[in-house]
């Protein structure tokens, strides 16, 4: 039971009551809850408004509505809380109520790598030895009870409720993704953040937020509005728009680490892929030092800069960062290596869901090949279509073969998004179920060939309609493997088995 804080209460009432919590969904509410009243983050969606009467019934004690909202109906019987950004409020009051946070927080944004940034930066705390967290698209890890619900950035209610649990459990360190939609809906105000990365911009969420322009200003809010004035700012030096951020970080005084190929902070001047990962040439800060880095695809060498100027940034010493690097282990469904075939192809499963992201993984993975190189290709429903044609279009000219089928339809035609993708992809196979996919790509594969899946990375469901089908890329490339082992020197390879 907690009051509402002083500094959110109306103006208009001296309404003190206490309330049990917050909550955002009429369907959820607990007696003696608050609960706010959003407008809908796209358009035509529903109104949290007109849900108070049964979010009143169901036991609410206060509501939060938007400024402008006509509330008299309901003056006098619950406390009311006006705002102009209800959002933002919320998370306030989510932060303010949750109280606790780990102490040394740090947030990644970028179209691509913040999973894979905050898993290295993670590690890198845990082998510092540190209690350590990271938060986002793949949960919360080390897991803990009550986590919420996969998101990459969860709303702010659960956000808070997992940063006060984590720092109630020991947790001192936790490393988080802040994602352009977290951003825009402001469900990470109220974080103290110590520093913040940003990885990368290209194509994504074009659905969602109106323009590119529109998408960065969403992932500026990290350095503008929430990285208090003076923190450390890890910026990637490759990125065009870095000036554009790094002026933003300039008005607010950040200290800003540079990362990246171009001549930087924490500079990779050169990389050599090696059987179980890369050799890196690195200059840090002027200095020159030799590292083993156990992890393929070069795009992880940024991403370890950033985990590197993130730690920096928190506390840490150079020397001891870099004697843990050569220690780090993969990301799951990263670059993730599931095995090899009867024929000695090697097969990958990697969570490219964007153009940039297809082009980076078959770049990265190429250097690994002696054979020939495939890619499997699906679009997700109800996303960004105009990523679409560019994915397709990527992989039909970067490898030697590509197969484009489904990943997540969700509320679409399959058929539909896969042609969208075929229509820039001439020599693309096109298979139309995921399974049957993966099974004829892997027969396909001879002595030398490489396979990379895309799309699914650690994903463990297939999401069709409402229903989130199990689904595993990792499992079914296993089994189609153990399919190439089974039939060796038996029978003709089938493609494997027809499903429905
Ligand atoms: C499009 C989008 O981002 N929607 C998010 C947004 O929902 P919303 O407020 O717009 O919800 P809405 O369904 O339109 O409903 C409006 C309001 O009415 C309320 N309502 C509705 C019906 C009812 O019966 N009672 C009721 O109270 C809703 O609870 C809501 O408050 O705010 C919610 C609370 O924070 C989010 O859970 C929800 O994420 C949805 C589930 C989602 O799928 N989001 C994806 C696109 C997303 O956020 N992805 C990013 C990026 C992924 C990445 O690239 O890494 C992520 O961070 O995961
Ligand atoms: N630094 C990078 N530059 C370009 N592509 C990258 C980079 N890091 C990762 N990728 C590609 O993007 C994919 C997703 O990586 P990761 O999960 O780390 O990104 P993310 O930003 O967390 O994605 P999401 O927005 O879905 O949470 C990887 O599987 C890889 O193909
Ligand atoms: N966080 C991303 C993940 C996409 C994963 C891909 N499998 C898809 O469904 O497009 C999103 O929700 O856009
Ligand atoms: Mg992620």
């Amino acid at each position: 039971m907690s009051k509402i804080p002083e500094e959110f209460r109306p103006s208009c009432s001296d309404d003190n009551r206490e309330i049990t919590g917050l909550c955002l969904d009429s369907r959820k509410i607990e007696t003696g809850s608050l609960f706010a009243a959003l407008p809908s983050s796209v358009e035509g969606g529903p109104d949290g408004f007109n849900f108070i009467p049964q979010a009143i019934t169901s036991g609410a004690s206060a509501i939060l509505v938007p400024a402008a909202k006509d509330t008299s109906a309901y003056e006098g019987k619950v406390a009311v809380l006006k705002s102009q950004n209800p959002r933002q409020t919320l998370s306030l009051l989510a932060a303010a109520f949750s109280e606790n946070q780990p102490e040394t927080l740090v947030a990644i944004t970028g179209t691509n790598g913040k999973t894979s940034i905050a898993t290295f930066t993670r590690q890198i705390w845990e082998a510092l030895g540190h209690q350590a967290a990271s938060l986002g698209t793949l949960g919360i890890y080390p897991p803990i009870p009550n986590a919420p619900a996969a998101l990459t950035t969860p709303d702010s209610i659960g956000l808070f409720n997992s940063l006060k649990d984590l720092s109630d459990l020991g947790y001192s360190h936790l490393a988080l993704e802040a994602s352009s939609h977290g951003l825009d809906q402001y469900r990470l105000d109220g974080l103290c953040l110590k520093a913040a990365a940003f990885s990368n911009l290209s194509q994504d969420h074009l659905d969602y937020h109106p323009d590119m322009a529109s998408y960065l200003d969403a992932k500026l809010r990290l350095f503008r509005d929430l990285l208090p004035v003076g923190a450390t700012a890890v910026l990637n030096k490759d990125m065009p728009e870095y000036d554009n951020i790094a002026e933003v970080c300039a008005e607010r005084n950040h200290t800003i680490i540079s990362y990246g190929h171009s001549p930087s902070d924490l500079q990779v001047i050169k990389q050599s892929p090696t059987a179980d990962g890369q050799d890196l040439t690195l200059a840090l800060f002027g200095e020159t030092y030799e590292i083993t880095l156990p992890l393929t695809g070069s795009f992880q060498a940024s991403n370890i800069m950033a985990a590197v100027g993130l730690v920096l940034a928190t506390g840490a010493d150079l020397q001891e960062i870099l004697a843990i690097l050569p220690t780090l282990k993969g990301v799951p469904g990263r670059a993730e290596k599931i095995g090899k075939t009867a024929k000695g192809g090697t097969v990958y499963v990697d969570f490219a869901h964007t153009p940039d992201a297809v082009e980076t993984i078959i770049q990265a993975l190429r250097p690994h090949t002696s054979g020939k190189l495939s890619i499997i290709v699906g679009c997700g429903g109800d996303r960004d279509p105009g990523k679409r044609p560019l994915m397709g279009g990527i992989a039909d000219k970067l490898a030697d073969q590509a197969y484009i089928t489904d990943d997540n339809p969700r509320t679409e035609d399959p058929a539909k998004i896969r042609a969208q993708a075929m229509a820039a992809a001439p020599n693309a196979i096109e298979v139309d179920d995921r399974r049957k996919a993966i099974f004829k790509a892997v027969s396909d594969l001879n002595d030398g060939d490489l396979l990379i899946i895309a799309g699914k990375g650690h994903e463990s469901g297939q999401i069709v309609g409402d229903k989130v089908l199990p689904f595993d890329d990792r499992i079914v490339a296993k089994e189609a493997i153990d399919h190439t082992l089974e039939t060796r020197n038996t029978v003709q390879d089938t493609g494997g088995p027809d499903y429905a």
